[in-house]
């Protein structure tokens, strides 16, 4: 174990037990975090991606220590988990998605100074601290309304003032952006942006791989409680897309036209989107391959639209890394 870095998960890992039936009850155990192991560097944002299920909640809820690991370590600066829970609590805050829990009928400030009795704030320095926190969120000149009239996107930059009240060192974010719009989410990244420039470390969970791209410095793609892929953005963009990517849409296509597509020499993958009445084929190939005339007579007599080259793009590489076996 390092106590310089910021986080430290080894082989942590959590099942939960259910029951399930009513007249012959039967115990299921499910196993929703098998042995993760990832670490953040101080300063670092992180990434935890994966799909819903995949163990993520339950990972940062291990970390936060709302809930106790079944086997494995962590600890958060150098404090373990589960026996420095005061320490641990100390010096993180954390942000999940959904905007519940703020005081509708008080101001932002208002909601802020009650956060801060509760949390124990200083109350000689409840003021700076809540200018300060108003001003790195964005809601400076908004601090005196009232929340019922904010924006989710607004909400949840007032939630990440909250969490930060106690100044923590680290910050866990789980799904902040859930359910923004395109503007709201925008401001929403630039707030996460700056808590790095003001020296925190960030862990977030998002499901959207254009904010994951812009905001993180390394990523993890979990799945199924396991962890499949770790480096930079890019890093995970040459992992499973070392060429670039076509997209043909196609109305009607059937899985042997795709497996077709999939036999041809120079492509790596294809992954079917549905699109409403479209199929998106998302074609991978070697950089340099000319595979575009192969892969459309391959298809046959199906229906084709637009066809179109692209670089592979991080929500490429998220898609494959989740859906299909991972090479190497
Ligand atoms: N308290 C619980 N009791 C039983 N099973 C649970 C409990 N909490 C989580 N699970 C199960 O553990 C698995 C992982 O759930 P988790 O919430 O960590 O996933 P997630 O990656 O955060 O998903 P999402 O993107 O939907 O938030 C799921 O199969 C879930 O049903």
């Amino acid at each position: 174990m390092n106590s310089d870095l910021a986080v430290e998960a080894v082989g942590l890992e959590r099942s939960f037990v259910t029951h399930t039936g009513v007249l012959r009850r039967s115990r299921k155990e499910v196993e929703a975090v098998k042995g993760v192991s990832f670490h953040l560097e101080r300063g670092e944002l992180f990434g935890l991606l994966g799909p819903n299920g995949a163990g993520k909640t339950t990972t940062i809820k291990m970390l936060i220590t709302l809930l106790l690991p079944t086997a494995g370590t962590a600890r958060v600066l150098g404090y373990d988990v589960v026996d420095d829970v005061r320490e641990v609590r100390r010096r993180i805050g954390y942000v999940f998605g959904g905007d519940r829990g703020l005081y509708e009928r008080l101001s932002a400030r208002d909601n802020l100074r009650y956060f801060s009795e509760l949390y124990g704030v200083d109350p000689r320095r409840q003021k700076a601290r809540i200018e300060e926190l108003v001003e790195l969120v964005g809601l400076t000149g908004r601090e005196h309304e009232r929340v019922e009239g904010f924006s989710r996107g607004m909400r949840q930059r007032l939630h990440i003032a909250r969490g930060l009240l106690h100044d923590p060192d680290v910050l866990f974010l789980d799904e902040p952006s859930i359910g923004i719009d395109p503007v709201g989410a925008r401001e929403l990244r630039a707030t996460i942006g700056s808590l790095v420039d003001v020296g925190k470390t960030v862990l977030l969970t998002t499901h959207y791989m254009f904010e994951a791209d812009e905001l993180c410095d390394r990523i993890a793609v979990i799945r199924s409680g396991e962890i499949v892929a770790e480096g930079t953005p890019q890093d995970l963009k040459r992992l499973v897309t070392a060429g670039r990517v076509l997209e043909i849409e196609t109305y009607g296509v059937a899985p042997d036209a795709v497996a077709a597509a999939t036999g041809v020499p120079g492509v790596q993958g294809v992954v079917v989107e549905e699109r409403g009445q479209q199929q998106v084929l998302i074609v991978q190939f070697e950089a340099g391959a000319e595979v575009t005339q192969t892969v459309l007579a391959s298809l046959g007599d199906v229906h084709v639209g637009r066809v179109s080259a692209r670089e592979p793009t991080l929500e490429d590489a998220y898609i494959q890394l989740v859906t299909q076996d991972v090479p190497g």
